[in-house]
């Protein structure tokens, strides 16, 4: 494989307000290739906003995003083939069935996996005929990871992947993302399972306030925090603001 040692993905001073309030301020950070970084942060903290200016989804008002040295605003279509994005379901067309949807999007790659790979990867095998809009919640969000890795992408961004996940579908989404690490694909996993973060991440970044407080391992996160575990070091760092 061609990979470099450059990273997959780099922030550089991004920003973002609405109106006047800042959702996020001057974060920079870098995900090696075949990383995966656990974005972390109480509600509010400024997550998506900051996952969907590096997916090109919203644009920043300062700072600038490369994934693999493209820029996701101006290489759109470069991009689109290389970066998978788990879309929130109200982006998703509720009339289409299961496998008509992913038919539709593996029409957009040159070598998608098979359609038969990403339900088994999902649990949906036995869904393809449902609508999208009669999929149950959780349905729903296994389908659109489906999606987002229909293009085979070497870049990957799960926002809240097992939220609202049964046990089962919950490991086995773990199980996809464990794949994905062997297939030295770079992961951002926003993510308030601290359990997930343990399992899956090289890496955390923890936001605050809009603003980047650490990027660093798990274990180094539990250490700075003088934590027990993962948990306590999220209580003990974040949510200032809050309380
Ligand atoms: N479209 C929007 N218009 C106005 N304010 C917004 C918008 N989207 C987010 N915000 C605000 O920006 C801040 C950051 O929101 P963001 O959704 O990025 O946080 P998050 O860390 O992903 O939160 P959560 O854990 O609740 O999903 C919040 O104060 C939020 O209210």
């Amino acid at each position: 494989m061609d990979d470099t040692d450059a990273p997959a993905v780099v922030a550089e001073n991004l920003s973002k307000r609405y109106g006047g309030a800042v959702a996020v301020e001057d974060v920079s950070l870098r995900v090696a290739t075949g990383d995966i970084l656990g974005v972390l942060g109480v509600n509010g903290a400024g997550k998506t906003t900051t996952v969907e200016m590096i997916a090109g989804l919203r644009a920043p008002d300062s700072g600038h995003v490369r994934v693999l040295g493209l820029d996701p605003r101006h290489d759109r279509a470069k991009v689109r083939q290389v970066l998978g994005v788990q879309l929130q379901q109200a982006y998703l067309h509720h009339a289409l069935t299961v496998a008509e949807l992913v038919g539709l999007y593996r029409g957009f790659y040159p070598d998608p996996r098979s359609a038969e790979e990403l339900l088994d990867l999902v649990g949906l095998t036995d869904r393809r005929t449902t609508r999208f809009e009669r999929l149950s919640g959780g349905q729903q969000q296994r389908l659109s990871i489906a999606l987002a890795l229909a293009g085979r992408p070497r870049v990957v961004i799960l926002d809240e992947l097992t939220t609202g996940l049964d046990p089962r579908a919950r490991r086995q989404m773990w199980a996809t993302v464990e794949q994905l690490r062997d297939e030295r694909v770079t992961v951002l996993l926003v993510t308030h399972a601290m359990e997930e973060v343990e399992r899956l991440c090289d890496r955390v970044a923890l936001l605050d306030g809009g603003r980047l407080l650490a990027l660093e391992t798990p274990a180094g996160l539990v250490a700075r925090a003088g934590a027990a575990n993962l948990d306590e070091a999220f209580v003990t760092l974040s949510g200032k603001e809050l309380s």
